[in-house]
């Protein structure tokens, strides 16, 4: 499988924020977007999710094997700034409910809830409220979401805001073995993910549009 993007562009409100973005990711490849605040790499990270709509262009599944999945969002778990969990539910009631939520696909099957929390190294606090957690360990809890359901495409702003360096290990151990899996991720940040060599996006912003126009 493959996420392929042709020539995006996308507004926010009235402005352009970025335009002709194109990029092609394979099975087991990682795409990291890198630029200043404000160039865009949220922005365009919830285009590819589906979560706003492009202005122009094309974002596609390709290659032989789409794993049943007819369509880019249904195919992704979406890390955002926020952990997508209830402060009032416990985490193991949040993660069973995102479990049952996204349900298995043709192409893998998720982890059982204790195993994806002792592999974000909290086994140990599935009984307490999310909101009682500390700001690393809400965000650690967000990662365990993306391990109860196989979703091929992981799709992740600032994944490690908020981790310290044991988790930030942690958490490039999950992307690689979600990569290793067949697995592929686009993931916006300002610091490094400790993927190793991986193929950069950078994006120039509106500023880059606006110098571009009067040149
Ligand atoms: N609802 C909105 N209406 C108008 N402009 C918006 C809206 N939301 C965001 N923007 C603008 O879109 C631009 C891109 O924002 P975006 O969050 O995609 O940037 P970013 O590269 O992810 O920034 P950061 O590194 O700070 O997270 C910014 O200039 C922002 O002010």
């Amino acid at each position: 499988m493959r996420l392929v993007a042709e020539g995006l562009s996308a507004k926010r409100g009235e402005d352009l924020i970025f335009r002709d973005v194109s990029f092609d990711i394979g099975a087991g490849e990682a795409l990291v977007v890198k630029g200043p605040n404000g160039s865009g790499k949220s922005t365009l990270l919830r285009v590819v999710a589906d979560l706003l709509p492009r202005e122009s262009g094309k974002i596609r599944l390709a290659g032989g094997e789409t794993q049943g999945f007819d369509s880019v969002a249904g195919a992704c778990h979406y890390l955002g700034h926020r952990n997508a969990m209830k402060r009032e539910l416990t985490v193991e009631e949040n993660l069973r409910f995102w479990k049952a939520f996204f349900g298995d696909s043709r192409g893998g099957t998720g982890v059982a809830i204790d195993e994806a929390a002792d592999a974000v190294g909290l086994g140990g606090i599935l009984h307490l409220p999310f909101g009682y957690l500390s700001a690393g360990q809400q965000r650690r809890m967000a990662m365990a979401k993306l391990l109860v359901a196989w979703r091929p495409v992981w799709i992740l702003d600032e994944p490690t805001a908020a981790l310290d360096a044991s988790a930030e290990a942690m958490f490039a151990g999950l992307v690689k073995a979600h990569l290793s899996r067949g697995g592929l991720a686009l993931a916006a940040t300002h610091q490094p993910l400790g993927l190793g060599a991986v193929s950069e996006l950078q994006m120039g912003g509106f500023a880059a549009i606006f110098a571009e126009a009067w040149v």
